[in-house]
């Protein structure tokens, strides 16, 4: 009987589930967009019945249509949104609150707090993290503060908090478990990075009661079974990461040094640094890319809040293109951008900024601007984050990157990814499966049931679908670089706090 792996890619905007096959390609695939909620400027949240039954109905559909017995199903992977954050109760497995998703900025002012009290450095040497609303800790501690009925059941053990990963977890195996991996935990705030538990100082700073916590495992292992009334047998699941160090490993990136940029909701950019916990003088994460074994692989993140949602905001806020890939056409009305930067910080900005008050500028308007200007100027926004990484990532690391490999929902726009490698004077290389936030899931779990031997094998599966090397001048791309930080600078510090 042939075997595959079914990944579960709970992700910011849809859910989605893939079969894949020994040679990682995709047998088949059920996507399903789910609500966003938006209750207030610079908050966003997600209904937790949303999220789970969008991806138990994607799960049944990529099994439909990979035309497969669900005994075929050797194991389960599960990669995940990260950081956002959900409380439920221990005895019934609902939902207290809706889902604080990583962009929200509501706990902003927790965040204020924290600096002032002056425990930046402490949070940074024993999490890795900056402080910053981004993050579960002070997203849970925004909910205990809001409700003294929540703070108590938390204390007395009523309730669990999970980041999506443990929620899809808990409710897959009917309350049976109450786990994280390494990778979520390391999002969180709470767990030290080099003892890879959560850490009771880091706590006590949060005000978060141990009780709630789920335990941290690795990344790929069994940790348990699917319920049988779920899909009508058990299936063991066998693989949890977060879904960027699951596209870091999708990227088959196990060479020090080696770098995926993932362009979806968000743009993420990480570097595996070995097997020691690495610290940025460049504003960037310290995060665990993954613990198979006993061996734990540490990366250097950049996070961009807004990349591809820039393009969503043209299509549903703006209303000048009906669908996300209209934007090419769009952009391409115009020879260039004319001399319009769009900053898309609509959630603040992330690395290496750092900023929650920032928030979406555009500049350089005057009677002539199109649409195609402004659309134009929102995807190469994307690729100006990106190269703001990389100047980063190259100062941590002392070396220029090799090359970039690509993935994610807008690395399909040929047009940015050659502005992309221009900008950063590096080959971007994009794989032909770039679903490489679900494969690297479907590995971490394919990995723990022997479905796959070793890394070498995930290697031999990566295969190129286009390589863009870098062929612009190199003064006019400094001329356009040196104009995106201006129009960074005009887009800080702007949101002031109710
Ligand atoms: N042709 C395109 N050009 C630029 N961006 C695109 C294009 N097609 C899709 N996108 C963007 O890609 C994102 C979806 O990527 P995906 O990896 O599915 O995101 P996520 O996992 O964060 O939900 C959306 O924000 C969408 O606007
Ligand atoms: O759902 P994505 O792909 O936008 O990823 C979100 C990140 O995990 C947030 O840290």
């Amino acid at each position: 009987m042939q075997r595959y792996i079914l990944a579960f890619d709970q992700g910011t905007t849809s859910s989605r589930s893939i079969v894949f096959d020994h040679e990682g390609k995709i047998i088949g695939q059920s996507q399903q967009e789910f609500r966003q909620i938006l209750p207030t400027p610079g908050h966003v949240e997600h209904d937790p019945e949303n999220i789970w039954r969008s991806q138990i109905e994607t799960a049944k559909g990529a099994v439909a249509a990979a035309q497969i017995d669900i005994e075929q199903i050797a194991a389960i992977g599960v990669t995940n949104q990260r950081e956002t954050t959900l409380l439920w109760e221990k005895a019934t497995g609902k939902p207290v609150a809706n889902a604080i998703v990583w962009q929200s900025r509501i706990s902003t002012p927790i965040c204020h707090q924290l600096s002032h009290d002056g425990y930046g450095a402490t949070i940074r040497q024993k999490s890795g993290l900056v402080i910053d609303p981004y993050f579960a800790g002070t997203k849970i501690k925004y909910l205990l503060d809001s409700d003294p009925t929540l703070r108590r059941r938390a204390e007395a053990g009523e309730l669990c908090f999970g980041t999506v990963d443990s929620f899809l977890l808990w409710r897959m195996t009917g309350g049976k478990l109450h786990v994280t991996d390494v990778t979520n935990a390391s999002r969180t705030m709470l767990m030290n990075l080099h003892t890879l538990q959560w850490d009771p100082e880091l706590l006590e700073i949060l005000d978060v009661p141990a009780a709630i916590l789920p335990e941290i495992r690795s990344s790929s292992e069994v940790y348990g079974m699917t319920d049988a009334s779920l899909f009508g047998r058990e299936i063991p699941i066998a693989g949890i990461a977060g879904d960027q160090q699951a596209a870091t490993f999708g990227q088959t990136c196990f060479d020090v040094g080696s770098a995926k940029n993932t362009y979806g909701t968000g743009a993420f950019l990480l570097m595996n640094v070995g097997h020691k916990p690495v610290e940025s003088d460049n504003n960037l994460l310290t995060t665990v890319g993954w613990k198979v074994g006993d061996q734990t692989t540490y990366c250097l993140e950049g996070s961009v809040f807004v990349a591809g949602a820039v393009v969503q905001w043209l299509r549903d806020g703006l209303g000048i293109i009906e669908n996300s890939s209209a934007v090419e056409p769009l952009a391409l009305t115009v020879p260039d951008n004319g001399g319009v930067y769009f900053v898309p910080a609509f959630v603040g900005l992330g690395a290496p900024y750092w900023d929650p008050r920032a928030r979406g500028t555009i500049v350089g308007l005057t009677r002539g601007t199109t649409a195609g200007h402004i659309a134009r100027a929102a995807i190469e926004s994307m690729a100006y984050q990106t190269r703001d990484l990389v100047e980063a990532m190259q100062r941590d690391a002392g070396v220029p990157l090799a090359q970039l490999q690509v993935d994610g929902g807008a690395a399909v726009n040929d047009d940015l990814m050659q502005f992309q490698a221009d900008l950063v004077k590096t080959k971007v290389r994009r794989p032909q499966v770039f679903e490489t936030t679900a494969l690297g899931a479907a590995y971490l779990a394919g990995l723990a049931v022997g479905y796959w031997d070793d890394f070498e094998a995930l290697k031999r599966n990566w295969q190129l679908d286009r390589e863009f090397a870098p062929s612009a001048d190199d003064k006019e791309v400094e001329g356009l670089y040196s104009q995106w930080l201006r129009a960074v600078g005009r887009s800080r510090d702007w949101a002031q706090e109710e």
